[in-house]
């Protein structure tokens, strides 16, 4: 490369955090993943998209050790994560959200992150006791970081949907994660609800330096929020790029879209 008198080296592109290799996974005689293999930075945001039965959920279920691959890796810096289980999967700082919220609706807001701190710590054991008073400032900054501090004291059960989604996001960060696998984070919310809870991931990998990983079939939270997405469709991987590249493939809009316009 030859620079010109005055200009920067260009910054190298930041190194992967999590590396899948050709993973693959097989049902009877459904080859439900197929050879995928895609990059991921920390504080980077990547949606895996497709079509129903493409294999996003597999990819996802595979990542975070529910089922087992039958051939490829997963490396989280230099740890291969392939068929550890999500036990083992979640202490090397992999976390997760659900699709449907999963909190604890008869305990407070707070009380809910001091479990999950519990858990972190592994003392789980007759939480119901020792919930309360559990490293509280630590559970209020997790709160206030998710703009949930002035509900800490609300039950779980009474929240609209939105906050429940931010309380479960406080909990997922308990564990200090470095990638966050997100399924379906906006599921079920309104255009502007999934909006702000997107805006408000996205500063959270900024802040944390923390990969997002999220499926998702909302596709324009996918081209406001992403920066890099990889479309699937039966199994295999059919174009990966940035938002741009993915509006403009031929290849997504006939295969995935079957339609002129994504
Ligand atoms: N446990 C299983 N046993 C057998 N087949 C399965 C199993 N899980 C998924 N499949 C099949 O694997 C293929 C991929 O499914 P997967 O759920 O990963 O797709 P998806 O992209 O997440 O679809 P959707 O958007 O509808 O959730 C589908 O044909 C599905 O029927």
């Amino acid at each position: 490369m030859t620079l010109l008198p005055g200009t920067a080296v260009p910054p190298p592109p930041p190194a992967a955090l999590l590396r899948v290799e050709n993973l693959s996974k097989r049902f009877g005689g459904l080859q439900a993943v197929d050879n995928v293999s895609f990059e991921l930075a920390a504080g980077q945001m990547l949606a895996l998209i497709g079509p129903n039965g493409a294999g996003k959920s597999t990819t996802f279920n595979l990542l975070n050790g529910q089922i087992a691959p039958d051939q490829g890796h997963i490396r989280l810096a230099n740890i291969d994560l392939a068929g550890l289980s999500p036990r083992e999967i979640g202490r090397q700082g992999v976390g997760r959200t659900f699709q449907t919220a999963a909190v604890f609706g008869s305990f407070s807001v707070l009380e809910n992150i001091q479990i999950a701190l519990l858990a972190r710590d592994r003392r789980l054991f007759s939480f119901w006791r020792k919930a309360q008073g559990y490293r509280t400032d630590e559970a209020m900054d997790l709160l206030a970081q998710v703009g949930m501090q002035d509900s800490a004291g609300r039950l779980c059960g009474v929240l609209a949907y939105g906050d429940i989604k931010r309380v479960e996001l406080a909990i997922a960060l308990a564990g200090r994660p470095r990638l966050l696998l997100m399924d379906e984070p906006a599921a079920g919310m309104t255009a502007p609800e999934r909006h702000a809870l997107m805006a408000l991931v996205r500063r959270l990998a900024d802040e944390r330096d923390m990969a997002i990983l999220f499926t998702e079939h909302s596709l324009d939270v996918v081209f406001a929020h992403a920066n890099s997405i990889v479309v699937l469709a039966q199994g295999r991987i059919i174009a990966a790029g940035t938002p741009g590249e993915i509006r403009t493939h031929e290849g997504v809009r006939s295969a995935y879209l079957g339609s002129t316009r994504v």
